[in-house]
């Protein structure tokens, strides 16, 4: 799996903000992208999801896994976003919050086995029954990661994903993150201020 930017230009009011961005991210892998407030770095994920809004504009292509994704509906990209703040839906119970996740045609048991098996690997087993709103911040952050991840994207997108997370939790929700990238081998790409979030082995795109 990859995920491919090929010579992407995105504009606002008829001004350039980002410039002729190439890069290709290969299942596994994460590609940092840092630069100041405003500089667009959201705005490059929004057009990856295909939710750029109508008054920018933009050129070039994207491409995950040999599809060009330019003109496909978000819903069809099968692109997972991972946002900083967790979103948990508050009225569901954690099961209830991973299974929402899982794309249709998984009959009733395979759903109660998907869901069983993403709190195993978060190390959450027994949680399934809780209220979010019972879990801590490091919790919260692993079960909404597992959510997006449920809904089996090609690619994960992150959008500052440790900046609301004190220093000890950042640490291991970070491995963690990176760990689940690199044994699912999707391609990522992660939005950051913070050079420490970038990994050993990561790229990085710097914006000005
Ligand atoms: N819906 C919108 N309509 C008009 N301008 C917008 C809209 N969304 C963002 N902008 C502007 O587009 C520019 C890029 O915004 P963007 O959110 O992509 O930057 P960013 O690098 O992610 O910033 P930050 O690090 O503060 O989140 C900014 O000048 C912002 O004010």
């Amino acid at each position: 799996m990859s995920l491919v930017l090929d010579k992407i230009d995105i504009s606002l009011n008829c001004q350039r903000l980002l410039n002729n961005i190439c890069c290709r991210v290969e299942g596994g892998e994460v590609l940092s992208v840092l630069g100041p407030s405003g500089c667009g770095k959201s705005s490059l994920l929004n057009l990856i999801c295909g939710t750029l809004p109508a008054n920018f504009e933009y050129s070039g292509q994207i491409i995950l896994e040999d599809v060009v994704l330019n003109h496909l509906p978000p819903h069809k990209r099968q692109v997972g976003l991972q946002f900083q703040d967790h979103l948990l839906f508050p009225h569901m119970t954690v099961g209830e919050n991973l299974a929402f996740a899982l794309p249709g045609g998984y009959r009733k048991a395979e759903r109660r086995e998907r869901v069983e098996q993403a709190l195993v690997d978060c190390g959450m087993s027994g949680f399934s029954g809780q209220n979010p709103s019972m879990l801590s911040g490091g919790q919260k952050a692993r079960i909404s990661l597992m959510r997006t991840l449920l809904s089996e994207p090609k690619a994960l997108l992150l959008d500052e994903p440790f900046s609301r997370l004190d220093t000890t939790l950042r640490n291991s929700f970070r491995h963690f993150v990176f760990q689940q990238v690199q044994s699912r081998r999707i391609p990522a790409l992660m939005v950051t201020h913070d050079e420490q979030d970038i990994p050993d082995k990561g790229g990085v795109i710097r914006l000005n």
